[in-house]
């Protein structure tokens, strides 16, 4: 999916974030320099503390970088990071007096988009996850996964160009985050959206990515950012591949293991 030949949604050159702390500082990221395109998945992949989230905040506009060159949007696509971003967390974090579908229309309501539009697109967007009738049920009524589901709809509600998650399965058992890449798979193909994906799984970066990024800590900077040319539909057998072995090696060597 990615069209290189057109101008990128991102551009990060050289970002560097230091948290400060009196007259402590701590470099939490550093050397991030990526380009990524309309349509692109790109996983960011990395030991705990290597700066994954610091770049998902400054990616949403909720840190300034320090350092370097943070370019979203471009002539063609404008980009404003309160109306254009979508976030996905680790917990589903959906509010437990709503039922699924006042949850999902949130983001649209915090916006001020017209209501009946935004629950026609809410209950589509259930269909999409494939949480069709569900939409009466509160989040107690609906397993890990599915609150995860629901979580994803929410985040394309307002219909925004850039998705970013946090490590959106890790709170999820083997099998149903196996599953889960399956369905993000499927919801990125149906959606087209531009997805910035933080996982710590070097095999799920490599699964669903079409880009991936490695970051270290110790010192903290992204020591390669490369492409996944491998085809998509993917499909679970892929991963005892050579190819898919090929991915993996070169980031467990990245990451010095
Ligand atoms: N607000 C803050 N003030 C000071 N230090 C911070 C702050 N936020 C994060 N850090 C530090 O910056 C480093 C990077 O944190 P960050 O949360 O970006 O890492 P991460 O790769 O997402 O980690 P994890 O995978 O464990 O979630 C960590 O060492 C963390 O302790």
């Amino acid at each position: 999916m990615t069209t290189s030949a057109t101008e990128p949604l991102i551009r990060l050159n050289g970002v560097r974030k230091v948290y400060r702390s009196g007259a402590r500082e701590f470099v939490a990221v550093s050397d991030v320099t990526m380009d990524v395109h309309e349509g692109d998945m790109v996983s960011l992949v990395g030991p705990s503390g290597c700066g994954k989230s610091t770049l998902l905040k400054i990616l949403a506009g909720l840190h300034d970088a320090d350092d370097g060159l943070v370019q979203i949007g471009n002539a063609s696509s404008a980009f404003t990071p309160g109306r254009d971003v979508g976030m996905v967390f680790q917990q589903a974090l959906l509010l437990k007096w709503r039922t699924i579908l006042q949850n999902v229309m949130l983001p649209a309501q915090i916006l001020g988009l017209p209501r009946r539009e935004a629950e026609a697109r809410a209950r589509e967007l259930l269909a999409m996850v494939g949480l069709s009738g569900f939409e009466t049920k509160y989040p107690y009524e609906l397993s890990g996964g599915m609150q995860q589901r629901a979580a994803i709809a929410r985040a394309l509600v307002h219909d925004p160009k850039l998705i970013l998650m946090d490590e959106p399965f890790g709170a999820l058992d083997a099998l149903t985050r196996e599953k889960m890449n399956l369905e993000m798979l499927r919801i990125w193909g149906e959606s087209r959206k531009t997805i910035i994906f933080v996982t710590h799984s070097i095999q799920e970066a490599v699964f669903l990515g079409s880009q991936c990024a490695v970051l270290t800590s110790g010192p903290a900077r992204m020591a390669d950012h490369f492409a996944i040319d491998l085809p998509y539909p993917r499909r679970l057998d892929m991963k005892t591949t050579e190819a898919f072995g090929t991915y993996t090696k070169r980031i467990y060597a990245l990451l010095g293991m």
